[in-house]
């Protein structure tokens, strides 16, 4: 017996873009939420600072991690360094004590038992020009729910600062969204460019409900030397990034000697800085641990996004990068009113910004 059934109609054609370059500051600002400054320190300090942070590097570590069965190590080397408290300022969170440690360990995957460094003087120096060039971002631009407000001052400042380096073109970093565990939902966060140029890719990742209507683009930001790209809320909640493996890349030559008779040698390195916020009610004190006793990871629900102020996030094992490739299986839905977190923008902050809203992009 034939029957017959009436054909299934063809899927939507879904238009694919071509990934795109992101040549200058306005065309970061229409297709990402983040902001580019092409040049940022005075260049004398830029310089001053790739050199500092070019030796202190000779001791940075390739982090390492269990991906299945195997111990991988990251394609480039990584420090994680911590801001003295300022006395004057009330406010301000030692996460260099002893109680913060953890978190530190936990940008190395729970490996390094080191106490990190403080900002040497010429991180502290660059650091006050990008956190007033940040706050100036930050009054223009439509704010979150979930942000934190609990700053009487209501700026934003850096308390830590992670930062890699990239040697030649092979060394890269792999698409992910940072994860949140300190840093809280719609985190800030400020990353310096020092050396040679290299691309920053972003890509959004497409909620669930609207895989059918649309699909990412793939965005490329090259980064050159002194350069201040902002990763403004929403950027981890949306999109991942990384930096891939570049088959050519350009010499960099520094503008000044490393010593004022000395030659100027050109390098194969970027050196990146990011400098964030870790907020004081994601003390380490208050991150639920999973069943392997372990701090557990916070992450957004990037497939499921909200309106800004219900997003979903999660806490979950992070065993399987420290303990051999085993996870617990443990998770639970961050709760910021049951866990006691904020004070956030939440009363602040009138309509509830979408997700994909034009304004926060
Ligand atoms: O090198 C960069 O620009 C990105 C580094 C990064 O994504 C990170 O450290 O989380
Ligand atoms: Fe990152």
């Amino acid at each position: 017996m034939t029957v017959l059934r009436t054909p299934p109609s063809p899927a939507k054609e879904v238009p694919r873009f071509p990934p795109l370059t992101l040549s200058n500051p306005e065309m970061v600002a229409k297709h990402t939420p983040c902001t580019l400054h092409p040049s940022i320190l005075p260049p004398e300090l830029a310089c001053r600072l790739f050199y500092a942070m070019m030796d202190a590097s000779e001791d940075w570590k390739r982090n390492k991690w269990w991906l299945f069965d195997r111990l991988v190590e990251s394609p480039h080397r990584t420090s994680f360094y911590v801001r003295r408290p300022n006395e004057a300022d009330a406010d301000a969170v030692d996460v260099g004590s002893e109680e913060w440690q953890e978190a530190s360990h936990y940008w190395y995957n729970g490996r390094n038992t080191e106490k990190p460094c403080y900002f040497p003087d010429v991180l502290e120096e660059a650091c006050h020009i990008v956190e007033r060039v940040v706050n100036e971002e930050m009054k223009k631009r439509k704010r979150f729910p979930l942000e934190w407000a609990g700053d009487a001052s209501g700026v934003w400042r850096a308390n830590v600062a992670a930062a890699n380096r990239y040697e030649g073109g092979k060394e890269s970093v792999g698409a992910h969204a940072d994860r949140m565990t300190y840093l809280g939902p719609y985190p800030t966060i400020a990353s310096i460019s020092l050396g040679t140029s290299r691309v920053f890719r972003l890509r959004e990742v497409v909620p669930s409900n609207q895989k059918e209507d649309r699909h990412a683009q793939t965005f490329n930001i090259p980064l050159s030397h002194n350069s201040l790209l902002v990763m403004h809320g929403s950027t981890q909640e949306r999109f991942k990034h990384w930096v891939p493996p570049q088959p050519t890349i350009d010499v960099y030559r520094p503008s000044y000697p490393r010593n004022p008779n000395g030659c100027i040698e050109p390098s194969n390195c970027r050196i990146n800085i990011t400098f964030r916020f870790y907020r004081p009610d994601f003390h380490p004190s208050t991150i639920p641990r999973c069943k392997c006793g372990l701090p557990t990871d916070l992450r957004a629900d990037m497939k499921n996004r909200q309106d800004g102020k219900t997003d979903k996030y999660w806490w979950h094992c992070n065993g399987a990068v420290q303990n051999d490739g085993k996870d617990c299986g443990f998770w639970r839905v961050l709760d910021m009113k049951a866990e006691e977190r904020g004070p956030c923008l939440y009363d602040k902050v009138e309509e509830p910004c979408t997700s994909g809203c034009k304004d926060a992009a």
